[in-house]
């Protein structure tokens, strides 16, 4: 999957301007940057649910093989966990899911109305509702905002088991502490344009810290 020579202009401003990245289908692929350089319009354009993916973005799963987690959890809040996991559950795998199996973070909650989860109960569970639905390319804006490092470390996991399971991952974040820098590869997105575009080994190489690559950038 890559994109090539890309340029984005919003209200006549250019976002991004002649950006190439390429992503490996193996690794997690993290893309970092600060606030508002680009990366929900990114990819919002590969998930291609408007159906205005560019011509220049290359071998990218048509959408209908693609699950796009985005920053905003819109659900039904007055729906119950139990509720809200039928909705989802139907979509998921050929088998229907099993209450029994589900993880016990999902399972002590499900009676709770969607709406009385705190914000991390609401992304760990429909994270983990995502990616029970079987689909080549899992996209994920921000998935490890609101939570703790107990839950950040089961949701890698389970994206690790997905990788292993031949499933190509895409995310945004802006902590990286936790991921192993043998499994992931970075795009980092500055001054408009990708200012380093490797695995994590390389870019703690030449940055050793998320703070150290904007400092160094100013
Ligand atoms: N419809 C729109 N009209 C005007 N500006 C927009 C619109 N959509 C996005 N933008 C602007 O484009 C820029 C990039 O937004 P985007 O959401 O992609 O940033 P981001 O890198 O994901 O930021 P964050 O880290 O805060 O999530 C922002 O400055 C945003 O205000």
């Amino acid at each position: 999957m890559k994109i090539e020579n890309f340029n984005l202009t919003i209200n006549q401003d250019l976002l991004l301007d002649n950006v190439s990245i390429f992503f490996e289908d193996e690794k997690l692929n993290l893309i970092l940057g600060r606030n508002g350089v680009g990366k929900t319009m990114l990819l919002d354009l590969i998930s291609n649910l408007d159906n205005n993916r560019p011509s220049n973005f290359y071998d990218f799963p048509d959408s209908r093989q693609i699950i796009y987690h985005s920053q905003g959890l819109p659900f039904i809040a007055e729906a119950t966990v139990k509720d809200t996991i039928a909705l989802i559950g139907d979509l998921s795998k050929d088998s229907p899911l099993v209450f029994e199996d589900l993880p016990g973070r999902i399972k002590s909650n499900l009676a709770k109305p969607f709406g009385a989860l705190s914000m991390g109960e609401r992304r760990y569970l429909t994270i983990w509702l995502f990616l029970q639905i079987e689909r080549e390319l899992y996209i994920f804006d921000e998935p490890f905002a609101n939570l703790d490092l107990g839950v950040v470390a089961d949701i890698l996991s389970l994206f690790y088991d997905k990788l292993d399971q031949g499933k190509k991952l895409i995310m945004t974040s802006h902590q990286f502490d936790f991921l192993i820098p043998e499994k992931t590869h970075v795009a980092f997105i500055e001054n408009q344009t990708i200012a380093f575009n490797d695995n994590l080994i390389a870019f703690l190489d030449r940055y050793h810290s998320f703070g150290q690559a904007f400092g160094e950038e100013r």
